[in-house]
């Protein structure tokens, strides 16, 4: 079988774990996540807005194996506070540095300098990253369906409730999603993009959203640009987006934040 992207990014990411484990013993992290920042409502922030408008996860992402670099002016900090001024709901931040130019530190400065929520972006295998999310400040974590058995999936999402975060469940074909309901978490991100071909389709939340429960709450993700296309979305029931790159492009991150979100079809 031919590798594919994810599976190259598994490889080189249970490495990286394991030397980040051999440098910083788990008992260590444990001890940082316990001293870190108050854990932020995740889900909860997604809900409230969710009620009157849309939820937006805005994504803090300078790079990206597809399109390479996104954006030259980066700064975490600033990005975020822009995406906060914009009506951002929550932020998400891209901590793996080989194929997306992320970093953890990222997600500390950007989390910090604003009141919203943050999810940990990065591709996640062990309950020490996860434990580690914490102590970065993270209040959500991604668990990719496409990338790891239904057991270790259920590990990661109780290491995450056991740090009182939240858990984001992502899927991108019936199957995944049909594993994805068999975890506790209510957040379900259906994502555009397959991450092993890197093809982009807003087809999968139209197809996906059929099968998506009452009492789950579905997140569309990746490939959204414009106003047109969440309000395409939100017609399949999708009432909260995870966007990077289409906001990352602009020049006034603030201003196309505003501007996404100006005008909501009714709930
Ligand atoms: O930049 P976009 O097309 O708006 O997509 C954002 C986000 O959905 C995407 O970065 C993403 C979704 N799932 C992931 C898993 C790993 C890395 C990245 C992702």
């Amino acid at each position: 079988m031919t590798q594919t992207i994810l599976d190259k990014i598994k490889a080189y990411k249970l490495e990286e774990v394991a030397a980040d484990k051999a440098a910083k013993p788990m008992s260590e992290v444990e001890a940082e996540a316990r001293a870190a920042s108050p854990v932020r409502p995740f889900a909860q922030a997604l809900f409230e807005a969710a009620k009157t408008g849309y939820g937006l996860i805005s994504e803090v992402k300078k790079a990206s194996p597809s399109k390479g670099l996104i954006r030259e002016d980066f700064h975490p900090a600033t990005l975020a506070q822009a995406y906060e001024r914009g009506g951002a709901t929550c932020l998400s931040v891209l901590t793996d540095t080989p194929s997306f130019q992320g970093a953890k530190s990222f997600l500390t400065e950007a989390r910090s300098a604003t009141n919203m929520p943050a999810l940990r972006k990065d591709f996640m295998y062990d309950p020490y990253q996860v434990a580690e999310a914490r102590a970065l400040g993270a209040d959500c974590i991604l668990i990719i369906m496409a990338s790891v058995s239904d057991t270790l999936a259920a590990e990661l999402e109780d290491a995450a409730f056991g740090w009182g975060m939240d858990a984001l469940i992502e899927v991108h074909d019936g199957e995944e999603l049909e594993r994805a309901l068999k975890l506790k978490s209510p957040l379900i991100g259906v994502n555009n993009r397959n991450l092993k071909t890197f093809e982009t389709s807003l087809d999968t939340t139209r197809v996906l959203s059929n099968n998506v429960p009452d009492g789950r709450f579905l997140i569309s993700e990746s490939g959204l640009n414009t106003p047109a296309d969440l309000a395409d979305m939100a017609q399949y029931g999708a009432r909260a987006f995870l966007i990077g790159e289409s906001l990352m492009r602009q020049e006034d991150v603030e201003a196309a934040t505003r501007t996404l979100l100006a005008d909501p079809v009714p709930a």
